[in-house]
């Protein structure tokens, strides 16, 4: 018997099947997440309150498409399916599912037209976000539709008798307005749940695992002076304190400024070995001529560890590497059933052969959110705490096509101009990640009185607190107009600038 009430999530391969987790923890619900494959006796003989199917990247209706144990719908154990979860909800049961005409991506109204208690307490008009090519046509017998919207004809469907809920929408996102209610509402009015559920301490418990698995041995930590890695060694600091060494790498794909910056921050803050590698030529010189995006990642990714593997031999025995990995991270590389969006450095990109006994990495679980909470309260700088995010392959995710010392030196100075922009209007805190890209897009122009065929760099800017979802930012048209014209006037050969205005879905936050 379980020591606390319990509720299952059946992992379809979704983005977000963690951020469920998440949401429910939140909510003060112990929760599990297993394979879309666990049988329905094992999950009868498990005692959980409720279960709830993720989303996942397949077409129900595809003979390879994962399918659950039928008998689960049986179990009287309320479900919750959510978008590939409803939608195998519906198909499973006798329903109609088909492509849509019009797919849905990102935010979407949506009307409730019919009394549920998934949605008790919650207006009939209301926004979520979707991400679907496949709907629900017709419901299966039995089954009522709870909402509609403009293009999608079951938003939502119930069999109150037999407990089964269903959304194509995911109330996991921080988009979805009334997200965490709706999931609430599945929680304490439909499976009863009470909630006798709290996170133990995270600091406290990882800092005691982290000295049971590293014991008196050496560690170094991958520091790149953004927030994920700054708690991470903080947290391995304070469990092993001078065994741990950081190696910031300088790999030439920093914005403008930032070595210095990182290593000035670093070294007046924190009291910790900290080695700052130059590694800005050979970086260069193994992506030449690379324009894949995942083959760039992978390339940084494995001279990222064979800088590591150099900098621990040089300090002596090195049995463990510490990385600021989070949760995003490890499922946008692909994880059990999960597709692969883009492999970061740190995960997918990971080389097999690392010269390291083990990776010590302490985050792996939490949303950005969560690392900024952990960082504050171990006393973390504000400034650090509330940095911008910066992916770990930097400006060559920005660079569309091939990366050179050319255009790194104009992403560099229209990146930096955008962001000294931004923080003029106040706007730094408020647009949780913005940047330039450079596109590598050329167009014609005409300055001077004479025609140009120049770069055009793209502006983005989003607004989201886990970064699974994102919006991009309303940037007032005279902040972005003051950016435009003073990359034009003050970097060279550039000549077109334009503003991305897509969500992640459809989009992710990075063009690469
Ligand atoms: N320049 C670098 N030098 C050393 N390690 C790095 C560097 N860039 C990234 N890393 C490693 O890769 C991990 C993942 O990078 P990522 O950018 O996701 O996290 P972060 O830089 O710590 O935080 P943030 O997401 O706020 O930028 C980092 O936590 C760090 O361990
Ligand atoms: O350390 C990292 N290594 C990577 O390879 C990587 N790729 C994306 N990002 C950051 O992750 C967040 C989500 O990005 P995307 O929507 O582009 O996937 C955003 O904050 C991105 O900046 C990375 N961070
Ligand atoms: N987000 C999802 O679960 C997507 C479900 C399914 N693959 C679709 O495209 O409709
Ligand atoms: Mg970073």
């Amino acid at each position: 018997m379980k020591q606390n009430e319990a509720v299952l999530i059946l992992d379809f391969g979704g983005q977000y099947s963690q951020l469920i987790a998440r949401r429910i923890r939140d909510l003060n619900v112990y929760c599990e997440i297993k394979s879309y494959q666990t049988s329905a006796d094992e999950i009868a003989s498990s005692g959980y309150h409720g279960i709830i199917f993720s989303g996942g990247p397949d077409t129900v209706y595809d003979d390879q498409a994962p399918k659950c144990d039928k008998k689960i719908f049986d179990l009287e154990i309320p479900i919750l399916g959510i978008c590939y979860g409803a939608q195998l909800m519906a198909f499973s049961l006798g329903g109609e599912v088909d492509s849509a005409a019009i797919r849905e991506y990102g935010k979407t109204e949506f009307q409730i037209t019919a009394e549920s208690p998934l949605f008790q307490g919650i207006d009939r008009r209301s926004v979520c976000w979707m991400s679907h090519t496949v709907y629900i046509k017709t419901p299966p017998a039995g089954f009522q539709i709870t909402a509609v919207s403009s293009t999608c004809p079951v938003v939502s469907m119930q069999n109150t008798e037999k407990k089964l809920y269903a959304t194509q929408f995911h109330p996991e996102v921080e988009h979805t307005l009334h997200g965490q209610e709706i999931l609430h509402n599945f929680l304490y009015e439909i499976c009863r749940c009470t909630g006798d559920w709290k996170m133990d301490s995270f600091i406290q418990t990882s800092v005691e695992q982290m000295k049971k698995t590293i014991g008196e041995k050496r560690v170094i930590c991958a520091l790149s002076g953004g927030v994920d890695s700054s708690v991470a060694a903080a947290l391995v600091h304070r469990a092993v304190g001078k065994q741990l060494t950081c190696i910031f790498v300088d790999h030439g794909l920093l914005r403008k400024g930032e070595a210095e910056e990182v290593e000035r921050v670093f070294r007046s803050q924190f009291d910790m070995n900290l080695v700052r590698v130059d590694a800005q030529a050979r970086f260069l010189a193994r992506l030449s001529g690379v324009t894949e995006p995942e083959q760039k990642r992978k390339i940084i990714g494995e001279e990222f560890i064979r800088v590591f593997e150099e900098e621990a031999k040089k300090i002596g025995q090195v049995d463990f590497l510490c990385q600021g990995t989070i949760y995003p991270d490890v499922v946008e590389s692909g994880t059990g059933n999960s597709a692969v969006i883009k492999s970061h450095h740190n995960v997918g990109g990971l080389p097999k052969d690392i010269g390291f006994t083990g990776l010590v990495e302490p985050l792996r679980y939490l949303f950005k959110d969560e690392v900024r909470r952990v960082g504050a309260e171990l006393g973390l700088p504000d400034t650090l705490v509330w940095r911008q995010p910066f992916p770990g392959p930097g400006l060559a995710i920005r660079i569309m096509g091939e990366v050179t010392a050319d255009k790194l030196s104009i992403l560099k100075d229209a990146d930096a101009v955008f962001r000294d922009e931004i923080a003029k209007a106040g706007l730094d805190r408020k647009i949780n990640q913005y940047f330039a890209v450079l596109t590598g897009i050329k167009s014609v122009g005409v300055m001077g009185d004479g025609r140009t065929y120049d770069n055009t760099i793209a502006l983005r800017g989003v607004t989201t607190s886990d970064f699974m979802t994102a919006d991009w930012a309303r940037i007032p048209y005279d902040v972005l107009e003051q950016a435009s014209s003073r990359i034009i006037n003050e970097v060279k050969n550039v000549n077109r600038i334009v503003y991305d205005i897509t969500s992640k879905p459809p989009a992710t936050i990075e063009w690469e």
